[in-house]
C-alpha cells in the first residue's frame, strides 16, 4: 500500500496485496545496510522470520523497566506462600503437641495455634492483594508499551512490507496477540508463579516433616512432568495454528470492510460469506482441538495424582502403624500432597494460556523484528540550503535500476534529471512504470541499483524529517484522518497556526466551501455534515501541500473525471501547488499536460519521449497519438 502526505492507497493495492508471492531477497542496500532478519518471507502461514530466543528478549526487554516492581512482586510472592504452606504445619504440631497437651489441662499450645494460624490466614490475604496490585502495574506497563511498539513499528515499516502484510494481520498482532499475552501476565502468570512456589515449598516441607514422604512425593512427579512435556509440545503447535487462524478471520474482515464499495458493486456478499464462514469455521476446529488437549491433560494428570496421593497415604500408614511416623506429619502430609496435586486442572489451563501467549508473543517479536526497507540513515547528511534566486531542488536518477521484490526489473537502468523549479508530466500506459518511478522519488521504495539525488544528496542520506520536507507525495484520492478540517490541512505543518492554515486553503480555493460546513475549519471530518467530495478533499489535500511547502512535489492525477466545475476547481488549486516547486505529475488529462514544461512518455520501464508538450504534440511520436485521440474525446 502507498502512502503519501494525502495517506491514501495508490492504484495497484489489490493485485499486490496478496500473499502468494514467495518473495526474494530485499534490494541491494549500499548505505548502512541493516540485517534483514529473514530473507525468505512466507508470509501465507501468517509468520516472519523470528531469530531464535526473539520472544524471550522481547518480554525481557519489556520488563526490564519495571525490574525493582517485578523484584518487589516475587518477594510478596515468596512470603504469601510461606504463610500458606505454614498452616498444614501447624495443624501437625496441633496434633502432636496441642492435643496432647490439652489432655494435660494446658491449652496454651492449642491457642497459640489458633493465633498463628490467623496471623498465617491475614498475612497471605495482605500479601496476596499486594502482590496483584504490584503485578498489574507491571502488566498493565508492559502492554501499553508493547502496543505502542507494535503501532511505532508498524508505521516505521517500509511501504513494501505493508504490501504483503495486510492491515488485517497488524491489527491481529496487536489486539488479539497482545490480548492474549494480557491474558498470561493477568491472571496466567501469577497463578503459575504461585503454582511454582507452592510446589517448591511443598517439596521442602515434606521432606522437612518425613525425608521418605518427600522422596515419594518427588518420585510421583516424575510421570507427571513427562505428561506436562509431552502436553506443551503437542499444544504449542495448535496454539500457533490457532493464532494464524484468527489473524485470517481478522484479515478476511477487515479486507471486507475495506473493500465494502467493491464488494457491493460486484455483488460479492455471498462469497465473501462463504469464505468467511470456511475461515471461522476452522478456526472454531482447531479451537476444538487445544480444548481436546486439555481435556486428555487433565484426565492423565488427575490419573496419576488420585493414584500418587493414594499410594502414599497408604503407604504413610503403615508407616505410623509400624511407629516410624508421627500421626501429626501423616496428616499433614495428606494436606500437603493434596495440595500438591489440587491445582493441577487449574495448571492445565494456565498452560493454555501460556502457550497461545508464546505463540502470540513469537508472532509479535517476528512483526518487530522486521527491519525498514527504507532505513533510515546512520549519517545523515543536510539538504543544502535551497537558493533563493531558483525555486524547487534539481533532481537526478542517477544510473536508477528497479526491481520489486517479486519480480523482473520494472525500470531498467536509466538517467533522467528533472531541473530545479520545472514541471514535469509523466504520461504512459497503464503499467508502464509511472508510479514506480514517483515513488522512488518519494522515496517509499529505494533504487535497486543507482542513486536518486536530491540537489546532489541521496535519498538515501536524509532524515525522514528531512526528506518529508523536501518530497511530498499526493496521491490521487485525498485521504482525510479523523479530526477537523483545520487539522488535515495542519498535517502539512503541525505547528502552523490558525492563520497559515486559513490562508493556505483560501490560496487553494478552499477557504469558502470549509466556512459553510456546519462548523467550519472546526467541522469534524468523520461526523455528519463534516463529509466532503472527492474535488474538495483534493483541494484539502493540497492545502496541505501548500503549508508544507516542500521543494518538490509528486502528484498522482486522480484518473477519473471530476464534475466540470469541480474539475476546474482542482486544476487552478493543482497550479497554484506546482508553482514555484521541482513537480512530477502522473498526468491522465490533457490539461495537466499542457501545464507542464515538460513530458515524459514512458513505455515499459523506459523515457521514450521526452520534450515539451508542444515539441512532442508537433512530433509524430506516441504522445502525439495521444493527443490527438485525447482531443478528439473531448469534442
Ligand atoms: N508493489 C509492487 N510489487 C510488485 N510489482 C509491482 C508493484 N507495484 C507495481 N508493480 C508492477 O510494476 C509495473 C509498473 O507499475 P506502476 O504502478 O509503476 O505503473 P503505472 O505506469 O503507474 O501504471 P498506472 O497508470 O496503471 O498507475 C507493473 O507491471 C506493476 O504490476
Amino acid at each position: 500500500m502507498t502512502t503519501s502526505v494525502t495517506g491514501q492507497d495508490t492504484d495497484h493495492d489489490d493485485e499486490r496485496r496478496p500473499d502468494d508471492a514467495p518473495l526474494a531477497d530485499g534490494p541491494d542496500e549500499p548505505i548502512e545496510p541493516i540485517e534483514p532478519v529473514g530473507s525468505s518471507d512466507d508470509y501465507t502461514d501468517d509468520r516472519l522470520p523470528t531469530p531464535k530466543g526473539a520472544s524471550r528478549r522481547l518480554l525481557l526487554s519489556l520488563l526490564r523497566p519495571h525490574r525493582a516492581r517485578v523484584a518487589l512482586a516475587a518477594v510478596l510472592l515468596l512470603a504469601q506462600q510461606a504463610a500458606v504452606q505454614a498452616v498444614p504445619l501447624l495443624v501437625a504440631y496441633a496434633i502432636d503437641s496441642g492435643v496432647p497437651a490439652l489432655r494435660d489441662d494446658d491449652n496454651g499450645p492449642l491457642i497459640a495455634v489458633a493465633v498463628a494460624y490467623l496471623l498465617c490466614a491475614l498475612g497471605a490475604g495482605v500479601l496476596q492483594s499486594s502482590f496483584i496490585l504490584v503485578s498489574a502495574r507491571v502488566n498493565q506497563s508492559v502492554l501499553l508499551d508493547l502496543r505502542g511498539r507494535i503501532y511505532r513499528h508498524a508505521q516505521a515499516l517500509s511501504l513494501d512490507f505493508h504490501d504483503r502484510y495486510t492491515s488485517g494481520r497488524l491489527i491481529s498482532r496487536s489486539t488479539s496477540d497482545v490480548q492474549s499475552l494480557r491474558e498470561l501476565l493477568n491472571e496466567g502468570l501469577q497463578e503459575m508463579l504461585l503454582i511454582l512456589v507452592s510446589v517448591t515449598y511443598i517439596g521442602g516441607l515434606l521432606f522437612y516433616l518425613d525425608v521418605g514422604l518427600g522422596a515419594a512425593a518427588l518420585v510421583s512427579l516424575v510421570p507427571l512432568a513427562l505428561v506436562v512435556r509431552s502436553y506443551r509440545r503437542r499444544s504449542a503447535e495448535k496454539f500457533n495454528e490457532r493464532s494464524t487462524a484468527i489473524a485470517a478471520v481478522i484479515v478476511k474482515f477487515t479486507e471486507t470492510v475495506n473493500g465494502i464499495r467493491p464488494v457491493k458493486a460486484f455483488r460479492r456478499e455471498k462469497a465473501n460469506d462463504a469464505s468467511f464462514d470456511r475461515l471461522n469455521r476452522h478456526h472454531e476446529r482447531l479451537n476444538g482441538d487445544t480444548i481436546m488437549e486439555m481435556c486428555r491433560f487433565v484426565l492423565f494428570t488427575r490419573l496419576i495424582g488420585a493414584v500418587a496421593v493414594a499410594s502414599i497415604v497408604l503407604w504413610g500408614a503403615q508407616r505410623v502403624r509400624a511407629g516410624d511416623m508421627e500421626l501429626g506429619a501423616l496428616a499433614a502430609g495428606a494436606l500437603y500432597i493434596r495440595r500438591l496435586y489440587d491445582p493441577l486442572d487449574r495448571f492445565a489451563m494456565l498452560l493454555n494460556s501460556y502457550q497461545a501467549a508464546v505463540a502470540s508473543l513469537h508472532k509479535i517479536s517476528g512483526l518487530l523484528g522486521q527491519r525498514p526497507d527504507v532505513p533510515e540513515p546512520r549519517d545523515p547528511a543536510p539538504l543544502p540550503e535551497r537558493p533563493t534566486e531558483r525555486p524547487g531542488r534539481e533532481v537526478v536518477f542517477d544510473d536508477v535500476r528497479f526491481a520489486y521484490r517479486t519480480g523482473g526489473d520494472v525500470l531498467p537502468r536509466f538517467r533522467l534529471t528533472l531541473a530545479a523549479g520545472e514541471t514535469t508530466a509523466l504520461v504512459g500506459a497503464t503499467g508502464a512504470g509511472k508510479s514506480t518511478l514517483a515513488k522512488l522519488l518519494a522515496r517509499f521504495y529505494d533504487p535497486t541499483e543507482g542513486r536518486v539525488l536530491l540537489d546532489d544528496t541521496d535519498l538515501r542520506r536524509l532524515t525522514t524529517t528531512e526528506l518529508r520536507r523536501g518530497v511530498v507525495m499526493v496521491t490521487q484520492e485525498a485521504f482525510l484522518f479523523s479530526g477537523t478540517i483545520a487539522e488535515n490541512i495542519a498535517l502539512g505543518k503541525p505547528d502552523a497556526t490558525r492563520e497559515e492554515i486559513e490562508a493556505a486553503a483560501r490560496a487553494i480555493g478552499a477557504h469558502d466551501f470549509i466556512e459553510e460546513l456546519p462548523d467550519g475549519y472546526d467541522t469534524d471530518v468523520r461526523k455528519r455534515g463534516g463529509r466532503i467530495s472527492a474535488g474538495q478533499r483534493q483541494l484539502v489535500a493540497f492545502a496541505r501541500v501548500l503549508l508544507a511547502n516542500p521543494a518538490v512535489v509528486i502528484l498522482d492525477e486522480a484518473t477519473s473525471s471530476l464534475d466540470i466545475p469541480g474539475e476546474r476547481a482542482v486544476q487552478d488549486a493543482m497550479v497554484t501547488v506546482l508553482r514555484d516547486r521541482t513537480a512530477l505529475v502522473i498526468a491522465h488529462r490533457l490539461s495537466t499536460v499542457e501545464i507542464a514544461d515538460r513530458v515524459l512518455v514512458m513505455e515499459r520501464g523506459r523515457v521514450v519521449e521526452d520534450g515539451t508538450p508542444a515539441d512532442l504534440v508537433a512530433g509524430t511520436g506516441h504522445f502525439s497519438e495521444l493527443h490527438r485521440a485525447w482531443r478528439e474525446s473531448l469534442v
